[in-house]
């Protein structure tokens, strides 16, 4: 909660006429936030064969769209949400930065235009809560001045030192807040990390096996370690604290679908729901790795049937399960009925496990 509003005022529109804030952010599935640019007519050109694919499609407006292209990709987007049934496909935008000349002028035209249909505007280089209260008040006047009955939701992107220092208050600075994304390229910048990749590892941050004594000269395993280990891990528990999703971002190694995959699973592992993709080969990797398997949706229907009433312990496999460990299978189970909600194909994969009775 922000510091600065009362309990009491915390869900109160911010604009007479405004819609009320939400109380709860659904857990609306977003394994891939697939990102096109849409003044590409390549790129646009794609996106109906696309929606059927994706959790969630993005018009990005900001870094990666050139800036004599900032026109026709705000008013192509708007054409594309206006053409386009999306069906239960969420349409986000990532809006330019809030220090740049074309932001305003993306929040007046997209909210009248297309707020009905936009379900999250994702904000760049969040640095503190008064980003997001900047961008909060301006959605409610014109949510209000467009008679929307939803609020559109915000998501930030974690994408320098500042916005990491204070992600905790960024999460809770509005009941707007959706999520976070790591943002590795700007934040490898800001930080002076000496990266110059967009996410994803690097070979000099690593861990060496200690020498061996008895063969001095031989050769010590070395061991590739995460660079965005404390990010994620620290954007995670932010978000988890006040109910909003955690995201991987993007990985620029098109080509390397394997050390993507790796990254991906990582942030699944973690505890993000979701991620990026650039490249609509990265669509499917994301979709794969964000849906728990069914191998771990069999373990954890187990546990579910054999703890009961969901407390004491038992032993399953020679392992102990408890009550925290029930939690931990609710959380994939739960997940999985979500996503069996809109893949039929998944559904398939999950209705035929068995579960054996004890
Ligand atoms: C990487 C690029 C240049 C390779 O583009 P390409 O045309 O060279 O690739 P391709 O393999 O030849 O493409 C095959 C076909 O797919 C199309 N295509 C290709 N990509 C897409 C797409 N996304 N959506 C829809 N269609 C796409 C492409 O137009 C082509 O169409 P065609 O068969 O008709 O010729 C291209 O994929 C691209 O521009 N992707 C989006 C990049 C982007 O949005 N970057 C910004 C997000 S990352 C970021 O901002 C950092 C961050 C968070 O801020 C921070 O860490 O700081
Ligand atoms: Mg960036």
């Amino acid at each position: 909660m922000s510091g600065s509003r009362s309990a009491k005022d915390f869900f109160r529109p911010l604009a007479v006429g405004a819609p009320s804030p939400l109380t709860e952010i659904p857990a609306r599935p977003s394994r891939a936030i697939h990102f096109f640019d849409p003044s590409n007519p390549k790129m646009a050109a794609k996106v109906p064969d696309l929606v059927s694919t994706v959790d969630v499609l993005l018009g990005n407006l900001e870094d990666a769209v050139k800036a004599d292209n900032k026109l026709a990709a705000r008013e192509g987007l708007v054409q594309i949400a206006q053409d386009t049934d999306f069906g239960p496909t969420q349409l986000w935008t990532r809006i330019n930065s809030l220090d740049s000349p074309w932001v305003l002028d993306d929040l007046t035209t997209l909210v009248p235009a297309i707020g009905h249909k936009l379900d999250v505007i994702m904000v760049p280089k969040v640095q503190g809560a008064e980003d997001i209260h900047y961008v909060d008040r301006l959605l409610a006047q014109l949510e209000a001045k467009a008679d929307l009955e939803r609020p559109i939701l915000v998501h930030a992107i974690l994408e320098t030192a500042r916005g990491v220092a204070n992600v905790e208050e960024i999460c809770g600075a509005s009941p707007r807040m959706q999520g976070i994304s790591l943002g590795p390229a700007d934040l490898a910048a800001d930080r002076r990390m000496k990266t110059t990749r967009v996410g994803g590892g690097h070979p000099g941050y690593l861990v060496r096996q200690d020498p061996n004594p008895d063969q001095p000269a031989a050769v010590r395993q070395t061991y590739q370690q995460d660079l965005w280990h404390y990010t994620i891990a620290r954007m995670v528990d932010a978000c988890a604290m006040h109910g909003i999703y955690p995201y991987y971002g993007p990985f620029g190694d098109i080509a390397d679908v394997t050390a993507c995959e790796d990254q991906f699973r990582n942030a699944f592992l973690l505890g993000c729901v979701g991620t990026w993709s650039l490249h609509p080969k990265q669509i499917e990797i994301a979709n794969r790795v964000f849906s728990p398997s069914v191998e771990d949706i069999a373990h954890a229907r187990r546990v579910v049937a054999a703890m009961g009433d969901g407390t004491g312990a038992v032993m399953l496999d020679g392992k102990m399960e408890d009550d925290a460990s029930l939690k931990q299978c609710l959380v994939m189970v739960e997940l999985a009925e979500q996503l069996a909600a809109i893949d039929p194909a998944l559904k398939a994969q999950y209705d035929a496990i068995e579960v054996p009775s004890e």
